[in-house]
Formats: C-alpha cells, structure tokens, sequence
C-alpha cells in the first residue's frame, strides 16, 4: 500500500495514521524519519508504539485525533463477549419475566449500576466455551453454557469495594461444573488475599449432574468451597442472597454465609429437590414448601432477612454492609450521629414496674439509637430475642436484647442460638454489644430440655464470654437466673453493666424463689387469707433483696442510670471504651460450638 504524508505533517499526525494504518491492518508499522536506517518509532498490530506504553494517542478518549475503527480481531472478540453475556437457550431467558425474575446479567445492573456503584470487572467470561461455541458465534444451541453458568468478578458496590458470584438460571438452572467451581474457588481464595466482603447471588441447582467428572470430589472441587468458606468466616463478611432454589451443593453457601437473605416467593433451599425427597422418602412436596422463606426464616432460622422483591433485597444489603467493616482487621465505619426516632425521656413509662408485664423492648430501643439506624436480623426466629444491629451516635452496635413481648421475654433454645451467632458475628466484625436485658431467664419444661436448651444456652455463654469487643450491659428490668450470665451479666468481663431503677438481678422470680423455699411452711399455714398475706410478705421482702439499689450498694452493677439518660450514658461508655483491648488465653481455639 501506497502511503504519503503531506510535507509539513507533524508528529502527532504522522503518528495518529500510523497508529491507525497499524491497527486497521492487523499488523506492525514503522515509522522512519529523513534517512534514518533505524525506525524512529514501531507500531504493533494494535497501534501501539514502542516509546509509549499507552495505547496509540489516537485511541485515548481526549485526544483530537478521529475514533478508529475496531480490528477484525477486536470485532471477533466482541461479538463472542456479546453472545456469552446473553446467558442460556432462549427458552429459559423467556421463562424469567413469568417468574417475575432477572436476568443475571440484569440482576448484577441492578446490583452494581447505581451512583455509588461500578462493576469493575469479570473473571472467567469465556469459561467452558469451547464446549458449547466449537463453530463460533450465532450458533444457537439448547446446550449453552456461557461463562459455565456462573459470573465472577470484582465491583464496588455502595462505595464498598467487593468480591461477587452470581449464577445464571438460564445455563442448565444455575447448575455448577467443573469451570464454575473453578471460577468460584478463585474467586474466594482472592478474597482471602484481598479483605474484601464476598458477595454470593444465589440461583443454582447444586452440581451438574451430568458433568460431573473434575469438580465433584476433587481437591479444588465444589468440597473446596466449604473448607474456603470456612477460611474466610470471620476473616471478610460473606452476604448471600437466594434468587431461586439452591439446592444440595448449592445450599451449604447460604448456610455458611454470615448473612442470608431470602425473596419471597422466589427462594427456596434444600439438601436435596424436591424430586430427590420423593424418591427417597416417598413425600410430595414443592420446593416452597421444602425449602421457602417461610421455612428457613421462621423454623430453621438459616435465613435472617426475607425480601420482597429483587430491588428490596439489594436495599437490605445496602443497610447491612453499612455495620460492617471490610474484614476482621479493621472497625466498621461510622457516621454522623442522629438524635434517636423517639425521646429517651419515655423509656420509664414504656417499661412497666411490674415484672410480668408485657411490653415492646423496640420501643425502648427506638428511643436508645440513632433514628433509621435500626436493623433487625432474624426477627421471626427465636422472637424473644431481638439481634440487631443500629448506631448509636453514629457508631454501629450489635444489640443483643430481651422481648417481653414475646414468650414474655424467656429464652428457649432457638433464641439463644441465634443470639449466640450474632455475638459470634459481631465480634469477629469488631462491632461492639449492647446488652438489654429483661428476662425470667432460660425456659424451663421438658419440651425445651428435649431441644437442647442447655446445649444452645452454653453457646450463647460461650459467645458473650469469648467476645472481646467492648460490652455494655444495661439491666432494664428483671435479669433472673442465667440469663444475666447470658446477657452480659457482671461476670461476663462487660465493661459496664448500668441499672434502670425498674432493674432486679435474682436468681429467680420472687414466686419461684418463695414457692421453692417456703412451699412447705406456707401449706403448713391453714387459713388460706393468712397464708396469702404471708406469702405475700415474703415475696416483698425478698424484692427487696433483689432491687437494683441493693445491686448498686453492693457494686454489682456501675451505676443506676435516670432512663432519660441512659442514650447520653451509652454514647458516653462506648466512646470511652471504643480502644478498649482484651485478649483470650492462649489456645488453639474453644470446644464449643
Ligand atoms: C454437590 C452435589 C450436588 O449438588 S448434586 C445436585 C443435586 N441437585 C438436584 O438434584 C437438582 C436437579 N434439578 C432439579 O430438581 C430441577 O432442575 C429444578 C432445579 C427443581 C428446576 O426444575 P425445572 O424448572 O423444571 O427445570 P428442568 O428440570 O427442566 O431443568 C432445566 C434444564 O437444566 C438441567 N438441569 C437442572 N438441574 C441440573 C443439574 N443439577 N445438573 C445438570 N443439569 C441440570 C435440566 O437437565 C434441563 O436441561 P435441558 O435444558 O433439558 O438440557
């Protein structure tokens, strides 16, 4: 090819066309100046020159010089991008708006296509491609299976820069083979070197059955994803959320995640499909029923949040990852404080001075924390315990506290599990705990002995004793029995435990105590007016033990705190106590899980 420069061309010029020569015919340019034996400058195929690690001048987006048309090559490649990101056979991507179901790649717009967002990048796209395009592009085939059925890749989401994995329904539902699961191991093991959080989206049939050969039972098999699931619990948060079944292999992800959000009407997971429990247990049951939110919200307690549609689910982990910090080694960010959504001055008439009274112990902490910062996790399962996170002057806390509205505040088994992961959670994250406790202590009867109740209550012991961030324990009302062990009681290393003047700490309820101690001089007693009145004087006096000015006097709470103040004393404690270091004694680690 002939080419000619008009004389008086300058540099850039000479060099924009040959940049653009280079690249238009795929192959090096050089360019020579005057006589020189030597060429001055080199462009490779891609229009780039030698002496300047940038792309050619003429491919940046400020310069001056016209756009160049994309290589064959590039146009190649770009078309394959293209095919791959359209995801399955037709047949299934049709099937997800009667569903009322994103598209993955829709789903990861959603996800990473708002202001504080940007999807960064993807790993793998071309995963197991040459199994499905061996005749190149526009083939349409049942047997797709782009990017193996699973995306992975880095983006920043809500200003928070993370690692994510989403499965395509569309690629033989969401199913994971040999490519997927090495892209899902990568990605995890990058997370280990980074301290990025890991997102998780959800929608799998587990593994592909039928390819099964190199990721099942290998070393860096789909089994490598729990044992990484496991290095990184307590190193980075790991978020889950479920968009549609996530079945045997599928399901151990959501269960090891720290946090776990399920959509209505759309989430399901179990240990095995439907069709698998047919065979093996003769049950007929739908995927819903099996595995739906309704089941692992309210009676497995695997799911700590339940969304209602796709958007809302991102907006629950939008609030969540606010509390957390990016891994174990740092604290979770904080914000300017706000004035709490009710007056701290009500919180002595929303507790009641009896001690059988019901009330809502939200109210009390409505009127604690920073208003909008409330986030309740788990709040169908074990309700007599509200685990959630909120700030308070702008500092995230874990609350830890009793419902009396609920099984008037008792705690059975499924409670004290939950509560004792969430202290486990917080305390890796570096989120302080607020105790609040008003409760009878741990349920008594032989259905809650049958479920464990010692097993669980010894777990929510161990957490709050082995928890090493700063503790404030704030009696409101009654703490009878273990549960103020449980609840950050003294011995339990808090940095404070402050009393309401509604407070009592007792080993157990004034009519527990006298009917166990005095049971037998009472029946002993015959006229019955006399045996009340009797009965009843015992129980004042021994109310009297129990009160929190006795508690005071005898130093085992700090201090008796007017409720209007206890907002301004908290803020106060936990600001003072924010570097506070404590350390276990030395170990491999506890044997209680
Ligand atoms: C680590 C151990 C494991 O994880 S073993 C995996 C255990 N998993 C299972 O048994 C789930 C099997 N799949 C199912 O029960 C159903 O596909 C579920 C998920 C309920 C969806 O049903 P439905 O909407 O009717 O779809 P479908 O069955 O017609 O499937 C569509 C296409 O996808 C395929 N598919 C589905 N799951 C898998 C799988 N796990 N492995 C391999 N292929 C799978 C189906 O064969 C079907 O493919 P095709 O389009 O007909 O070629």
């Amino acid at each position: 090819m002939d080419i000619r420069i008009a004389q008086g061309a300058t540099d850039d010029e000479v060099s924009a066309i040959a940049a653009a020569l280079a690249a238009h015919l795929g192959d090096s340019v050089e360019v020579y100046v005057g006589d020189a034996s030597e060429p001055t400058v080199v462009y490779d195929h891609e229009g780039r020159s030698n002496d300047d690690g940038d792309a050619s001048t003429a491919r940046d987006g400020d310069s001056d010089e016209p756009a160049l048309e994309p290589t064959s090559r590039e146009r190649r490649l770009r078309d394959e991008i293209e095919d791959i990101l359209e995801g399955g056979p037709e047949k299934y991507r049709e099937q997800l708006p009667e569903e009322d179901k994103l598209f993955v790649r829709d789903r990861l717009d959603l996800w990473f296509g708002g202001e504080d967002d940007a999807f960064l990048f993807e790993d793998g796209t071309f995963a197991a491609f040459d199994d499905w395009h061996p005749d190149g592009v526009g083939e349409e085939t049942d047997d797709r299976l782009p990017a193996d059925g699973l995306i992975t890749g880095g983006a920043t989401f809500e200003g928070r820069d993370l690692h994510f994995m989403a499965n395509d329904y569309t690629v033989k539902r969401g199913s994971m083979a040999a490519k997927g699961v090495e892209k899902f191991l990568r990605m995890q093991q990058r997370a280990l070197k980074t301290g990025q959080p890991v997102l998780y989206l959800m929608d799998s049939s587990g593994g592909r059955i039928d390819q099964q050969t190199g990721f099942f039972a290998n070393r860096e098999g789909i089994g490598k994803y729990y044992y990484n699931h496991s290095m990184l619990s307590g190193r980075v948060p790991q978020i889950c959320v479920l968009y549609g079944p996530c079945i045997a292999g599928a399901a151990y992800t959501p269960v090891f995640a720290d946090f776990t959000i399920m959509v209505e009407g759309m989430s399901a997971m179990a240990i095995a499909s439907p069709r698998m429990v047919q065979m093996v247990t003769g049950e007929e049951i739908d995927l819903e029923e099996l595995g739906g939110p309704q089941v692992h919200a309210r009676e497995s307690g695997s799911a700590d949040l339940v969304a209602r549609d796709e958007e809302h689910a991102r907006e629950l982990v939008a609030q969540l990852i606010t509390y957390l910090p990016d891994n174990a080694d740092e604290t979770p960010p904080q914000k300017a404080g706000k004035p709490p959504a009710k007056s701290p001055e009500g919180i002595d008439a929303v507790v009641p001075q009896e001690p059988n009274k019901g009330y809502d112990m939200v109210d009390v902490i409505d009127r604690i924390v920073d208003e909008g910062s409330y986030f309740e996790l788990r709040p169908d399962y074990g309700a007599e315990i509200i685990t959630a996170y909120a700030r308070i002057d702008g500092r995230p806390v874990g609350i830890v506290a009793n419902q009396p509205a609920t099984r008037a505040g008792a705690i059975f088994p499924d409670a004290a599990e939950k509560a004792a992961e969430f202290i486990w959670k917080s305390d890796a994250f570096n989120i302080p705990l607020l105790y609040l406790c008003d409760t009878p202590g741990f349920m008594a009867g032989s259905q809650v002995e049958k479920e464990g109740i010692l097993e669980q209550g010894k777990k929510m012991i161990y957490a709050t004793s082995s928890a090493t961030v700063p503790k404030q324990t704030v009696v409101v009302r009654k703490a009878y029995g273990a549960g103020i062990y449980a609840m950050g009681g003294p011995a339990y290393d808090p940095e404070s435990v402050i009393g309401l003047p509604s407070g009592e700490i007792a080993i157990m309820g004034p009519e527990a105590a006298i009917n166990a101690v005095y049971a037998r001089k009472l029946a002993e007693i015959d006229d019955p007016d006399e045996r009340d009145r009797r009965a009843q004087q015992l129980r004042e006096e021994y109310r009297e033990d129990i009160d929190i000015h006795r508690m005071a006097s005898e130093v085992v709470v700090d201090e008796i705190v007017p409720p209007s103040d206890l907002r301004r004393e908290l803020v106060a404690r936990f600001d003072f106590y924010a570097d506070v270091e404590k350390s276990l004694p030395s170990k491999k680690h506890g044997t209680i899980l």
